[in-house]
């Protein structure tokens, strides 16, 4: 048995001396690169907390001490700590969260995976702590990354405030989101990695002087007031020192006694003290230490030799079609820049970046900011287009609302990993981008069903410079062109049929599985007009005259059923007074459990069969409905 199989919470790591805590650490680190591997997941950031993670479960006593980890993706040493050693589904249906779990352990607190939230959640049980008089600490894990993100420091300025209220923050410091991470604050955190040498020599000092007898204290106290003395007159005055916070550090991250022992000190300070840990993303993995890129941010299952995927990659992505099409774009537009929110390769703006270096900007993980500073590029005269994943844009609706919208700016949305997007767990899919921006006045929405439309949509976007535009598309291979037989108003019909029965609107990618589902219902003598929308917003004018010359209306869309397109179309039926029966298809309003994205989708009956099953239980009830109506008159 290795002392890792023989960890079953963090009760048995309190024992191990320091031999064995370092085999512990070599246990964990083969274990992430063997299991991961396997299933695919955030391999790079916990190879660079396992130390980290050994350190504060020995430091403290969770659950009644709160350890909170921000994004929640660097958790998987975490979990190992607290009696979860089964990785053999992570991030797959029934298996391991890829994230904190309250449903998997008391351990467990944040479940969202957004970044930038745990020190506002530290913020608010510290203060609970405090009226309820609990003295258990309040821990949080927040990487450099998430520092950069605006709600830091909303919390930052409230924690720092209160001087009198324990609070540990653990910046858990590997200078890299994906990539390197930007900013005014990591080049203060690096000011501060160069008073490495303090915490080194301090560290050293402490352990040999105080175990010198007689001398050794007040020799070690006078040398920490030399230090304390040099680091003021010589080393800036850390930001977070300036703000209030009990700063110490840098502490090597790795060195599992060092970082104890600062947390034991940390555990000592009566107010907010923040400690700060030098990490290496990929710690322990050449491969990772070798992937400029991101340091295996996140890995697919792969050869852990030789890295080379396990599945077969399925196509181009969606991804790689918008990268190509908006780096042509940039080529014929010399007014259309970009911008990133930590994300750039991620979002697909690689090619855009290598091609136009001065034109593209990572903000940070910080949506909100990358809409309002995209508002000031399109007054400038530019038009900006805004890359995120779809779950993340939830924090920037305001931004988009009041600073784009209301003042009519031209930026342009491209929303990618919409709708069910599965391992990556209930905050984030993107499922309520179409229903939160219905409210947007003005605002056009594109959900392209292929590669075609995906690049004739960002085309369409990028040249209205009056009104936001968005674009949304899932992560996943883009699929075999869906061809257009007509068209009605600007939707494409993909499926005619003579005296149709039903009108079925396939929103976006949805558009094969409804006419997967138009087939099954013509066997069923049931028959089909299919439309694709394109721009499901505002809803086609030529919509509600086609719905009034079908007996049934349904709407498919990859997205929440509540306010959604379908939603947005039954708005249109009854404004232009047409009376057809509407069903509507999507995702229900719930959180969904992690799963492969088409595990999910039947699961929530976003299938042919589903689909074509309810839609012909609709008609025959509508069909007894209209005989019982007849035989009553
Ligand atoms: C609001 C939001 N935007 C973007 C992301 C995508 N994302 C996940 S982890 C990550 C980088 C986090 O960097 P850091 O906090 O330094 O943690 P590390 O991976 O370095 O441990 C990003 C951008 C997210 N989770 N949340
Ligand atoms: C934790 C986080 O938000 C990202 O790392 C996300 O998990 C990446 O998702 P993809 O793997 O779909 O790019
Ligand atoms: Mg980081």
């Amino acid at each position: 048995m290795t002392i890792l199989e023989s960890i079953r919470g963090p009760h048995d790591l309190k024992a191990l001396n320091e031999a064995q805590l370092d085999e512990l650490a070599r246990d964990i680190r083969q274990f992430l690169i063997q299991a991961v591997a396997r299933t695919g997941g955030h391999l790079g950031p916990n190879l660079g907390v396992v130390e980290l993670s050994i350190a504060l479960h020995r430091a403290f006593d969770s659950p009644v001490d709160r350890i909170l980890w921000d994004t929640g993706h660097q958790s998987y040493v975490h979990k190992l700590l607290t009696g979860r050693q089964d990785f053999s589904k992570l991030r797959g249906k029934g298996g391991l969260s890829g994230y904190p779990s309250r449903e998997e352990s008391a351990h467990d607190v944040i479940e969202n995976s957004h970044a930038s939230t745990v020190l506002g959640w530290a913020d608010g049980l510290a203060k609970a702590h405090q009226v309820l008089e609990r003295s258990d600490h309040v821990v949080a894990v927040i990487g450099d990354g998430a520092l950069t993100g605006g709600m830091a420091w909303e919390a930052l300025n409230n924690i720092a405030a209160a001087k009198d209220r324990p609070l540990i923050i653990v910046v858990n410091d590997n200078e890299r989101s994906y990539g390197p991470t930007i900013g005014g604050l990591a080049d203060h955190l690096a000011t501060l990695r160069t008073t490495d040498g303090y915490e080194r020599f301090l560290s050293w000092g402490k352990d040999v002087l105080q175990q010198t007898p007689v001398i050794g204290q007040p020799l070690y106290e006078s040398l920490h007031g030399a230090k304390k003395g040099f680091k003021d007159a010589f080393a800036p005055q850390g930001m977070f020192e300036d703000l209030g916070l009990k700063y110490l550090g840098p502490i090597d991250g790795h060195d599992i006694a060092a970082v104890e022992s600062a947390l034991r000190r940390a555990k000592r300070f009566h107010g907010p003290v923040l400690v700060h840990c030098l990490t290496e993303k990929g710690r322990g993995y050449p491969p990772a230490l070798r992937d400029e890129a991101d340091r295996f941010h996140t890995v697919g299952a792969m050869d852990p030799l030789t890295c080379a995927p396990l599945a077969p990659a399925g196509g181009p992505s969606w991804t790689s079609v918008f990268g190509d099409e908006i780096a042509r774009i940039g080529a014929e537009r010399p007014d259309v820049v970009a911008i990133t929110a930590a994300m750039l390769h991620p979002v697909g703006l690689t090619k855009f970046a290598e091609a136009f270096p001065d034109r593209v900007w990572d903000v940070g993980i910080a949506e909100q900011h990358a809409a309002v500073s995209a508002a000031g590029l399109a007054t400038g005269g530019l038009h900006p287009v805004v890359a995120v994943y779809a779950t993340f844009l939830n924090r920037a609706f305001d931004q988009l609302l009041m600073d784009v919208a209301l003042h009519r700016c031209g930026v342009t949305f491209v929303l990618d990993r919409a709708g069910v997007t599965g391992p990556d767990g209930p905050s984030h899919n993107g499922m309520w981008d179409m229903s939160l921006l219905q409210v947007v006045p003005g605002l056009r929405i594109a959900a392209p069903r292929d590669a075609d439309q995906l690049r004739a949509q960002l085309r369409e976007a990028v040249d209205i410079d009056d009104a936001p535009t968005v674009i949304r598309f899932p992560k996943e291979s883009v699929g075999e062109p869906v061809p257009a037989v007509g068209r009605i108003g600007s939707m494409d019909v993909l499926h005619r049929a003579e005296d149709a029965d039903v009108l079925l609107v396939a929103v976006g990618v949805l558009a094969p599985l409804c006419m997967k589902a138009a087939d099954l219902l013509a066997g069923a003598r049931i028959r089909c007009t299919v439309v694709d929308p394109r721009w499901v917003k505002p809803v086609d004018e030529a919509l509600p005259p086609l719905a009034g010359r079908h007996r049934l209306v349904a709407v498919v869309e990859d997205n929440s059923r509540a306010g959604g397109v379908g939603s947005a179309v039954g708005q249109a039926l009854r404004d232009a007074g047409v009376d057809v029966p509407l069903r509507t298809f999507g995702i229900p309003e719930q959180f969904l459990e992690h799963g492969k994205r088409a595990e999910v989708l039947a699961d929530i009956g976003l299938t042919p069969v589903e689909i074509a099953g309810r839609i012909r239980a609709a008609l025959a009830a509508k069909e007894a409905a209209t005989r019982t109506e007849e035989s009553g008159a």
